[in-house]
């Protein structure tokens, strides 16, 4: 089996181009199960960002006009499994659902297998009001996947995500970090986190399939994820 979950120390760190650098890597399908911040295209179904503005969250970031499923196959083209909620507003699923009048609906991962799934921000985003996604992880069952930045902040933010998954029972796979190297932050982070650091995916320019399809080969070893 070779099914992960993708999980941050937050929004916008880079989990969606990790996740699309491990799903080429592995061949996997992938699935970001609630997307925020995009909407139905009203004419053909496909998703869009929101309609009147630019998709932006409030820290400025907007996600690919088709969120992170159309961003993983462009860069790919590995099977994308349709997302169970995709909700207008760039905010926590459950304020996005609840601005939308929706209940976000159960989510049970696919049996693809490869698989890569994306939760939304990091680890304690809120599914609903009374599930958080830690809580869904560890539901699941399925090892988890920290994604964290390299610099200086990092120590705290990703021994917090490490604390908050394995106190909520979800099996942590390791740490994927992305950003120049910074060999102390990391070493530190292993040794106090208890936790294998999987590799480190520099940030790229350009950010191409082939830059990043290079840079997994380079930075990550798939038997690190059998
Ligand atoms: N390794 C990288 N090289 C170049 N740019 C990167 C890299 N990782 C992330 N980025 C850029 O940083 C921004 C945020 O990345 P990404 O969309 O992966 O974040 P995220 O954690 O998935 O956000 P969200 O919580 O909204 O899903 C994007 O503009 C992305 O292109
Ligand atoms: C809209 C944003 N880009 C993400 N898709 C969702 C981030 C939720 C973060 C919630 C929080 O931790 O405050
Ligand atoms: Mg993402």
């Amino acid at each position: 089996m070779a099914r992960f979950v993708i999980t941050g120390t937050g929004t916008d760190i880079g989990k969606t181009v990790f996740a699309a650098g491990l799903t080429g890597l592995l061949g996997a399908s992938y699935w970001k199960p609630v997307q925020t911040g995009v909407v139905l295209n009203p004419s053909d179904g496909r998703a869009a960002l929101v309609q009147g503005t630019d998709g932006a969250d409030a820290k400025g970031y907007v996600p690919p006009p088709g969120g992170d499923s159309a961003f993983v196959r462009a860069m790919t083209g590995a099977p994308v499994i349709p997302e169970a909620a995709i909700l207008p507003d760039p905010l926590s699923p459950h304020r996005a659902a609840e601005l939308a009048g929706v209940a976000i609906p159960e989510l049970t991962p696919p049996d693809a297998d490869p698989l890569v799934i994306e939760g939304a921000g990091g680890a304690l985003v809120p599914v609903t009001r009374d599930l958080l996604s830690a809580d869904l992880f560890a539901r699941w069952g399925i090892p988890v996947i920290v994604v964290a930045a390299t610099g200086l902040g990092t120590i705290s933010h990703t021994l917090s995500a490490l604390e908050s998954l394995r106190a909520r029972g979800a099996p942590v796979h390791g740490v994927a970090f992305v950003g120049e190297d910074d060999p102390d932050n990391i070493a530190t982070i292993a040794a106090i986190g208890c936790v294998r650091v999987l590799g480190r995916l520099p940030r790229l320019d350009p950010l191409t399939p082939e830059t990043l399809a290079a840079a997994m080969r380079r930075h990550f070893d798939p038997a690190d994820f059998a």
